[in-house]
């Protein structure tokens, strides 16, 4: 440990006591001993706080010994002459004058410290910065630069430094800021003695009021460009990953929301379950309404990739000229309008379940692709030649014999027995009429929900009419007049008369059986039309001779098919 210097003061009034304050912070000063004659002087208390010895009477003092210095704080003649009669030879004497010096000279070399501490601290951050940075003074003295003012300018300090800026770069923007005594922003330039273009920012160096020079803060286009470039590379992932999340979307069905009990539907129910737990291809065949799509969304949702995504594909509903990029997605000005690349609802797809619905109308270029990527799991997007592999399982559904059409040329046949690895063929609601009363009653459960009712149920004769019903539309046709019904009625229980009164509801006729309401003769046309369909079934055979039977060609009778949906 360091000897430390062994002090006294006297007098310790308020001269004492400032020189009391500053030396007990020094470290290599030990207070021993301080003495006035006055108990209450403002360094007496102090003192004591501190628990520095205190005395009252100089003879006491001279009793210490070992003291190196004694700081005569009091001024006054006759203690000055005491102390230096009695004190111990080696001990020094400094007046209050000398004493008061010395304080001066220890916050002198503090102050000195301290800016030290804070010149170091400048250096470091100015050798860190990425930012070229060159310091003049007022009369354009170039008084330093950074590290990086060399790295972007290739000059070296000692070569810049000492040179005038107005000689060396008079253009620059540090050598305006020294003109007009103000800031300058984003100035674009090429450095005097390179043959760097930097964009840069200068500022007046101010003084106490006074400028005493500028600095200039400045970086190379190039490294702007550069982080420019940077920057739309992270924006394309960005808008990448945005679409990605609005488009990607999950199933919203389970096997849980599916109602039939019925054997015909139950084995397909069966089927679908035992279907779900492999990775095969699945067709889902069946008429419009069946319940094809929530199949598939149930499918997924019971399968290994339901945290994945599934997306729908209505090969139907997306235009011709679109379906191939809707499918594979696109590369940027792959044609006109494609303003930037876009993923393909394969690609989003990836690791979950495509389910590409009315399979049937996709056209046969498409078909041809589509088989390819069922085969090698693999594609290009439109105008990309980059190979894309994904790992994909395939939901197809189609209300079209796609056998039938294969056998016609419409539909490639090999890409059908590639689709139809598991066939779903899902009933139609005539043939499992036994499971309406099941959806009736959830329906009831669903819309008294939707529209704040309290229907309790049907009804024997409503429920009777909708059991007599052929239901075209099958559930989804079912669901529509359950609606609407529950919308108008006002009563708990929905009586037959809330059927017939739906304009849209489409009265049974059966054969022989008298017409007792009127009706539009587009609606009877229709019920003729259903009558004679299914009298002589549903084949082409069947169709000619519906269409004989009805008077109509076979033609007529295709175009009204088709206008009835
Ligand atoms: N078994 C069922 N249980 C409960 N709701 C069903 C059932 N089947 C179908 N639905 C409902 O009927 C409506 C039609 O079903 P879905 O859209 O799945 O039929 P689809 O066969 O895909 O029709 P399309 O061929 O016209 O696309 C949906 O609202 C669906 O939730």
């Amino acid at each position: 440990m360091a000897l430390k210097v062994k002090v006294g003061i006297v007098g310790m009034g308020q001269g004492g006591a400032s020189i009391y304050k500053t030396l007990r912070s020094i470290e290599h000063i030990e207070i021993a001993v301080v003495c006035d004659c006055s108990e209450t002087a403002q360094g007496m208390q102090l003192a004591r706080l501190d628990r520095v010895k205190t005395l009252s009477s100089l003879d006491d003092l001279f009793k210490i010994t070992n003291l190196d210095v004694i700081i005569e704080a009091t001024g006054l003649e006759y203690v000055r002459e005491q102390i230096n009669h009695y004190k111990e030879n080696s001990c020094v004497v400094i007046e209050a004058q000398g004493a008061n010096l010395m304080m001066h000279l220890i916050e002198e070399k503090e102050k000195l410290a301290d800016i030290k501490r804070l010149k170091g601290e400048l250096d470091a951050i100015l050798n860190s910065v990425q930012e070229a940075i060159e310091v003049a003074s007022i009369d354009g003295n170039i008084k330093y630069v950074n590290p990086s003012f060399s790295r972007v300018t290739a000059i070296p300090a000692g070569q810049r430094i000492g040179n005038n800026i107005f000689e060396v770069s008079p253009n620059g923007a540090l050598a305006r800021s020294l003109r007009t005594h103000e800031a300058v922003f984003a100035h674009r330039a090429v450095v005097g003695g390179a043959d760097v273009e930097v964009v840069a920012n200068a500022s007046p160096i101010v003084v106490e009021g006074k400028m005493e020079g500028a600095v200039v803060v400045f970086q190379p286009l190039t490294d702007i460009y550069k982080l420019m470039e940077q920057l739309k590379a992270s924006n394309r992932v960005i808008d990448d990953l945005q679409t990605r999340i609005n488009q990607i979307s999950t199933s919203s069905y389970t096997f849980d929301d599916i109602i039939g009990s019925h054997p015909e539907f139950e084995s397909a129910l069966d089927l679908a379950r035992k279907a779900a737990k492999s990775n095969s291809t699945i067709l889902i065949t069946g008429e419009s309404g069946t319940g094809k799509e929530l199949f598939a969304h149930a499918i997924h949702a019971s399968s290994l990739r339901l945290d994945k995504p599934f997306i729908k594909v209505n090969c139907a509903a997306i235009p011709e000229t679109l379906l191939e990029s809707e499918f594979f997605g696109h590369e940027k000005g792959a044609f006109t309008g494609a303003l930037k690349t876009k993923l393909g609802k394969m690609e989003l797809a990836n690791g979950g379940t495509i389910f590409l619905d009315e399979i049937g109308d996709m056209n046969l270029h498409l078909q041809a692709k589509l088989l390819r990527v069922l085969q090698e799991m693999e594609f290009e997007r439109v105008g990309g030649s980059q190979t894309i592999k994904v790992d994909v399982r395939v939901i197809a559904a189609t209300n079209r014999n796609l056998l039938q059409m294969a056998k016609q040329g419409d539909f490639r046949e090999d890409l059908f027995y590639r689709l139809n690895v598991v066939e779903l063929g899902l009933p139609s609601l005539r043939n499992h009429k036994e499971d309406i009363p099941a959806y009736v009653h959830s329906l009831i459960a669903k819309f008294n929900r939707k529209f704040g009712k309290h229907v309790k149920g049907l009804t024997t004769k409503a429920e009777e009419l909708l059991m007599q019903y052929e239901w075209p539309g099958n559930i989804r046709e079912l669901q529509n007049v359950m609606e609407r019904a529950m919308v108008t009625v006002d009563e708990e229980i929905i009586t037959h008369k809330q059927f017939l009164n739906l304009v849209e509801f489409p009265q049974t006729i059966h054969h022989g059986q008298i017409i007792d309401e009127i009706m539009p003769i587009e609606q009877m046309e229709k019920h003729l039309i259903n009558m004679a369909i299914e009298r002589y079934g549903n084949a082409v055979e069947g169709k000619k001779q519906a269409a004989k039977a009805l008077g109509i060609s076979l033609a007529t009778l295709y175009n009204k098919l088709k206008t009835m949906g």
